[in-house]
C-alpha cells in the first residue's frame, strides 16, 4: 500500500478539466487531485479518456477549460520536469534507431546533469535504474533486440533514473511477459516504499493491485469512481496467468485491450457496465 498522506500537499489538482481533441470533446470536466504518496490508478473503458488525461497533465494535451497544477504551480508555469518521471503507452523505445539500453536510460536523466554532461553520479544512477528493472546485464545491448517486456522495462528505468517524485505511466503492464510483469510490480512497490506519488493507467488491477490506494474510473471524459479500488470476488475462476491476483473476468466487463500479449484473451476490468 502507499504511503497515503490525503492531508499531504497536493502533487496533481485536475480542476474543471475539459479538452477537446479533433474538435471532439474527449475530457468533460475532470476533477482529480492526486496527494504526495498517494498511488492512483485510472481505469476504464476504451477511449474513455485515460491516456489523455495523463497527457493533459504532462502538458502535452491543450485544455479547453479549466485548470491542472503540479506541485503547486499551474501546469503551463511548471518547470521542474526533473520531479516527474512519464512512461508513455508502449512503443519501440528506439524507433529503429540503434540505441543501447544504456542510452535510452542515460537519455532520461539529461534533466539531472549539469549542461547535459555526465559525471560519476549520473552514471552510478543509470546503472542503479537497470539493477532496479533487473536489466543490468543487458547494459550494452541494442534496444531492438529486446523483448516487449524488457522494452518497458527499460522505459520504466528511463524514467526512474531520474529520481523522480511524481511517476506517470500509461498502461505500463501492457503486452508485457508475467516475469517482467513481476520485476516492474516489484520496483514500482520499491518507489511506493520511498514515497513516490504515482498516476498510472491500467486496464486491470492485476499485480499492482496491492499499491493501489485509489482507483479513478472514466467514462465517456468524465470521472464515474473515485474510492478505493473493487475487491475481488470470493472465487476466482481458473484462468490465465495474466489475470493472477485481481485480474479476474466479470459480468459487465468492458475493456478490450489492443495490445495484449498474442494469444492472450481480451482483458476486462469489470470495473464499467
Ligand atoms: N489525436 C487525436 N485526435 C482525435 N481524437 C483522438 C486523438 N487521440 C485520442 N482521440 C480520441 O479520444 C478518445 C479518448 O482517447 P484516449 O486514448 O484518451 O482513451 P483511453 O481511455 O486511454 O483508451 P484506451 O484504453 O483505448 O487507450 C478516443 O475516442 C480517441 O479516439
Amino acid at each position: 500500500m502507499g504511503v497515503t498522506d490525503v492531508t499531504g500537499e497536493p502533487v496533481i489538482s485536475m480542476r474543471g478539466v475539459r479538452a477537446e481533441l479533433g474538435s471532439r470533446p474527449v475530457l468533460r470536466g475532470i476533477d482529480l487531485t492526486v496527494h504526495r504518496g498517494e498511488v492512483a490508478a485510472l481505469l476504464g473503458a476504451n477511449g474513455s479518456g485515460k491516456s489523455t488525461a495523463i497527457r493533459s497533465v504532462i502538458g502535452q494535451v491543450p485544455l479547453s477549460t479549466g485548470a491542472i497544477e503540479l506541485f503547486g504551480t499551474d501546469r503551463g508555469r511548471f518547470r521542474d520536469w526533473r520531479r516527474v518521471g512519464y512512461v508513455p503507452q508502449r512503443t519501440t523505445a528506439a524507433g529503429g534507431v540503434p540505441a543501447t539500453v544504456t542510452e535510452i536510460v542515460a537519455s532520461g536523466r539529461l534533466s539531472r546533469t549539469r549542461f547535459g554532461l555526465f559525471g560519476r553520479a549520473d552514471r552510478a544512477a543509470v546503472h542503479r535504474a537497470l539493477e532496479l528493472v533487473g536489466m543490468a546485464d543487458r547494459a550494452k545491448d541494442s534496444v531492438n533486440a529486446l523483448s516487449g517486456g524488457q522494452h518497458q522495462r527499460v522505459l520504466i528505468a528511463r524514467a526512474l533514473v531520474a529520481e523522480p517524485e511524481l511517476l506517470i505511466m500509461d498502461e505500463p503492464m501492457a503486452g508485457v511477459d508475467l516475469a517482467s510483469q513481476e520485476v516492474l510490480a516489484r520496483t514500482l512497490r520499491e518507489q511506493v516504499a520511498q514515497g513516490t506519488t504515482v498516476l498510472l493507467v491500467l486496464h486491470e488491477l492485476g499485480p499492482l493491485e496491492p499499491l493501489i490506494d485509489r482507483a479513478v474510473v472514466l467514462r465517456d471524459g468524465c470521472v464515474l469512481h473515485d474510492g478505493p479500488p473493487p475487491h475481488a470476488p470470493a472465487s476466482i475462476p481458473p484462468s490465465s496467468q495474466l489475470r493472477s491476483s485481481r485480474g479476474y473476468p466479470q459480468p459487465g466487463h468492458d475493456h478490450v485491450h489492443p495490445h495484449g500479449p498474442a494469444g492472450a484473451d481480451p482483458i476486462r476490468t469489470g470495473l464499467l457496465s
